[in-house]
């Protein structure tokens, strides 16, 4: 394979980052970002405040256009084919975006219509995820009566309505307790051990993260760490991925990629 042909299909990566850099106006959020995905599994994205998580989030998602490097989704490069490249994504966004004066079952619904799904087959869909997401005693509920944690569930059913390869979280679990935080990162990781889905779930806490989940690190807007979470305390000689993290994220020079020794 030349460095201009790609696998596309179930053969290529379920996330390629290539390249990628992005600047709001002089200030560069994101400096030649590169990390792939492979099929299936929980990913974990991290970094401080201001890493550029969700800028490079926006950019997967088509909110911010990728003006340099390339993004590709199962092989599909968004520039080229963002339709079939975005049909594979699965998105919750760090701000909620749901609409609190309907019900559950209409703001499911009313996302279904827009990615074209019918009136039935919406209506199937529907059901089937508030069952999978334990909602269904509240579907007639509006969602302002829905606490944080529910609230959550129900953007991750909205998302997987369209029956996505690839769902990413952005923080999803921000603003909740610990106990609902707990309760989400378990319901994820079964979601995708029971749909073979892939996750990307961003975070900057990282008891959300286990020791054999492959860990993307964005320090700056450069990715300072590709591994998996137990070898960066490993190559770091520390004993928590906390202080892994804050030995990377104060020397981001210390690179860590996977295979390094
Ligand atoms: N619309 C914008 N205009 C200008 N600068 C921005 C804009 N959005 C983000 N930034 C800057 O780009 C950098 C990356 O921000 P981004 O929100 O992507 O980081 P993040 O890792 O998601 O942070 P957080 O965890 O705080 O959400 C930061 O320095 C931020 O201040």
């Amino acid at each position: 394979m030349n460095s201009t042909t790609h696998l596309v299909g179930d053969a290529a990566p379920m996330l390629e980052i290539d390249g990628v850099s992005h600047r709001y106006g002089p200030h560069r959020a994101l400096e030649q970002v590169g990390f792939s995905l492979a099929r299936g599994g929980f990913h974990a994205l991290v970094g401080p405040n201001g890493a550029g998580k969700s800028t490079l989030i926006a950019l997967i998602t088509g909110l911010l256009r990728c003006r340099s490097g390339e993004i590709r989704v199962a092989g599909q490069a968004l520039s080229r084919h963002p339709r079939e490249a975005r049909r594979r994504l699965g998105v919750v966004f760090q701000q909620t975006t749901l609409d609190l004066d309907l019900s559950v079952r209409q703001n499911l619904l009313y996302h279904a219509s827009l990615h074209g799904l019918g009136r039935r087959q919406a209506r199937e869909r529907c059901d089937r995820e508030l069952v999978r997401q334990q909602l269904e005693a509240r579907a007639n509920d509006k969602v302002r009566q829905l606490n944080g944690g529910h609230r959550r569930r129900l953007e991750i059913a909205r998302a997987l309505l369209h029956e996505p390869e690839l769902l990413i979280l952005d923080e999803a679990s921000a603003g909740l307790d610990t106990a609902s935080r707990q309760a989400l990162n378990a319901h994820v990781r079964a979601l995708c051990r029971e749909r073979h889905m892939s996750v990307l779930w961003t975070t900057h806490l990282l008891d959300e993260i286990d020791d054999a989940d492959p860990v993307v690190v964005l320090c700056a807007g450069r990715v300072i760490a590709d591994s998996q979470a137990q070898a960066l305390c490993i190559h770091t000689g520390t004993r928590t991925l906390q202080d892994a993290f804050s030995r990377l994220t104060t020397k981001p020079d210390n690179v860590v990629m996977e295979g390094q020794p």
